[in-house]
């Protein structure tokens, strides 16, 4: 299967754009005119560029506002697309897309259209190009693309042939099974995007808001399905206007364009696997079963505070790495490690980013296959020396600088505890901590959609809907992903002046600002702690006089939650109860949460209230803001 992407959907200059897409792993361009116009090369030297970077020219586009037109609009629309022509010849390729017409003279008819293709295609034919035809589903008089292929039927020219653009099919809300019955080989070319359900205007919403397959709500597989089951055989090509990534890094959105592409030609063969799709194989997504550590670069003299909170919060020094200055610190079944290892990897984190989280140990079914899985998407593996007798645990590049390393049951990695470690005792209960419930991970918003395509191709992962939190100072978007037994939240931040955006500042880049433990007794874990002298985030009273009003509360239940600074929520499946620490001096902090029933968010109607009790704690009261 050949990949190709419009020069639209990635930001820079016309050099710039090419290298990004040939390092990205892409087959072809969609040559958008705009950007040609804009260049200051010729077409000849636009065209041997793209061939010099081992790209194709797979299309030019778009041609506007051709059908239907009355005389002499509609003689001057075929001496326009000469002229295009001639240009293409110049830039070496031979498919044009013909997009519908939004011409406020465009007359309507099928049979008005046909004819206009019809005696186009003679004109193409002659110099060797191909028509396709796309139902922009704004357009004047045709926006379906069933529409658009009746046109291509009735014009019955071998050079004339139909264009999909999943955007404007499913953006229409259009049945994609109706592209089922279209010939495959009357399909000239296909392109590919999805887009956040918004309600608004569909030009407005399709110029603005696209994004790559897997990153919003459409059902772009299934479209996809449905263009595969007719044969067709030619290119799957992104096109995404958006914004942000106008403005975002070449080599990563073309990165995140590639890696969308490949993950959904994978989702395809899966879910109808008598399709044909060109792939190489490689292993399927598989849920994670749990986080089985999370790692903290740090260093001898840093380590201090981090530890004090460790330890108030219940967790002991329960072993330590055999070759490397690696603490193993743990309560019930959590696993965290204190690394202070003065070279290597997590040293050169702590140096650039001070003590925080370096890599999450992710438990799964098959280590080596989630492994695989992750190159073949793209990730860049993470290669850290270790010693002859210790377990080479396979690790990618993940969020920020965090690596994530893959382990699993089967042989060695399974015994990572015992082979790695020399451990004193039996893990402490502690303050009754069962696990990881989620990693908060803090980044700029415009990170969000690739951190979030990372998880959801590279496991079986569900988002949940973005919801805004607001801070004293800004607003934070938060996503919530879940794979197994792997919950984390993507805090994304616009401006520094939030606590997700000053943490930023602090740490020169993303990270997880905070993790959360689950308890079966937040109570008992709350007065455990207090005993051990954690340093609870202290929420104000105006928030339990709301919360006891709001859910109709047992006074003396809300009496206990105030006691032990313990915020609470409610949704469809049960009940939340979580509580904080103050945070270090980094940023970071603590979070322990009890999920009763099928409780399924992470208290996010309490965040505004949590961020602004964080922010009194760096900010005493009547201070003016910095
Ligand atoms: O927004 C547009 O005008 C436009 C142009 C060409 C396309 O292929 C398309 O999908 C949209
Ligand atoms: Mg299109």
């Amino acid at each position: 299967m050949k990949t190709s992407i419009a020069t639209v959907s990635i930001s820079g200059s016309f050099t710039e754009k090419l290298t990004a897409i040939q390092q990205a792993g892409f087959d072809g361009i969609e040559i958008f005119e705009q950007d040609f116009l804009a260049s200051d090369f010729t077409p000849a030297e636009v065209g041997r560029m793209v061939r010099d970077h081992g790209l194709e020219i797979t299309l030019f586009q778009p041609f506007r506002d051709f059908e239907g037109l009355p005389e002499p609009l509609r003689s001057r629309a075929f001496a326009r697309a000469q002229r295009k022509f001639d240009l293409m010849a110049e830039l070496g390729t031979d498919l044009v897309l013909v997009c519908s017409s939004t011409h406020p003279e465009a007359l309507g008819g099928i049979d008005r259209a046909a004819a206009d293709f019809r005696e186009l295609g003679e004109i193409a034919a002659e110099r060797g190009i191909r028509i396709g035809y796309e139902a922009l589903c704004w357009g004047r008089h045709v926006n379906d693309h069933r529409d658009a292929w009746e046109i291509v039927r009735r014009a019955d020219h071998p050079n004339v042939g139909l264009i999909l653009d999943s955007f404007h099919t499913l953006g229409r809300k259009l049945d994609p099974d109706s592209i089922r019955r279209i010939p495959g080989d009357r399909i000239f070319f296909v392109q590919l995007a999805d887009a956040p359900l918004i309600e608004m205007d569909l030009l407005y919403w399709s110029r603005h808001f696209r994004n790559m397959p897997g990153e919003g709500d459409l059902d772009v597989a299934d479209f996809t399905r449905a263009v595969m089951a007719t044969g067709y055989d030619g290119p799957l090509s992104l096109e995404i206007f958006n914004d942000q990534f106008r403005a975002g890094l070449p080599r990563l959105v073309a990165r995140d364009g590639h890696r969308s592409l490949v993950a959904l030609m994978d989702r395809v063969r899966r879910a109808e696997p008598s399709l044909s799709v060109d792939l190489p194989a490689f292993p399927a997504p598989a849920p994670v079963e749990r986080v089985e550590f999370v790692e903290f670069a740090t260093s001898v003299e840093d380590a201090g505070p981090l530890e004090t909170l460790l330890a108030a919060a219940g967790f002991e020094k329960a072993g330590r790495h055999l070759s490397k200055q690696v603490a193993l610190w743990r309560q019930g079944g959590v696993n965290l490690l204190v690394n202070a290892e003065p070279g290597g990897y997590a040293h050169s984190a702590w140096v650039t980013h001070g003590t925080g989280v370096s890599e999450i140990g992710l438990m799964v079914p098959d280590a080596r296959a989630a492994f695989d899985r992750a190159l073949a998407l793209g990730a860049e593996p993470h290669v850290a020396p270790h010693a002859a007798q210790e377990l080479d645990i396979p690790g990618i590049r993940g969020a920020g600088s965090n690596v994530i390393r893959l382990l699993d049951r089967q042989g060695e990695l399974g015994r990572i505890w015992e082979v790695d470690f020399a451990l004193d005792a039996p893990a402490p209960p502690g303050a009754g901590l069962a696990g990881v419930d989620h990693l908060g991970q803090t980044m700029a918003y415009d990170e969000m959609l690739s951190w979030s395509l990372f998880y959801t191709t590279l496991f079986t992962a569900q988002k949940a809907p973005m919801v805004d939190v607001v801070d004293p100072d800004g607003l934070v978007r938060s996503q919530a992903i879940q794979a197994g037994g792997l919950r984390i939240t993507l805090n994304g931040a616009e401006t520094r002046r939030t606590l997700a955006g000053q943490f930023l500042h602090e740490t020169f880049g993303s990270s997880v600002q905070h993790l959360a433990f689950a308890s079966d007794d937040i109570f008992a874990t709350a007065a455990e702690m207090a005993a051990r002298g954690f340093p609870f985030l202290r929420i104000g009273a105006n928030y339990y006089d709301d919360v006891e009003a709001r859910f109709g509360l047992d006074p003396d239940f809300t009496a206990r939650l105030r006691a032990h600074h313990i915020m609470y929520d409610e949704d469809a499946g049960g009940q939340f109860l979580q509580f904080y620490s103050t945070a270090l001096p980094g940023g970071f902090f603590l979070e322990i949460v009890q999920r009763r029933g099928d409780y399924a968010g992470y208290g996010a109607p309490n965040a505004p209230f949590r961020i602004a009790a964080q922010k009194r704690t760096l900010r005493p009261k009547g201070m003016p803001k910095a």
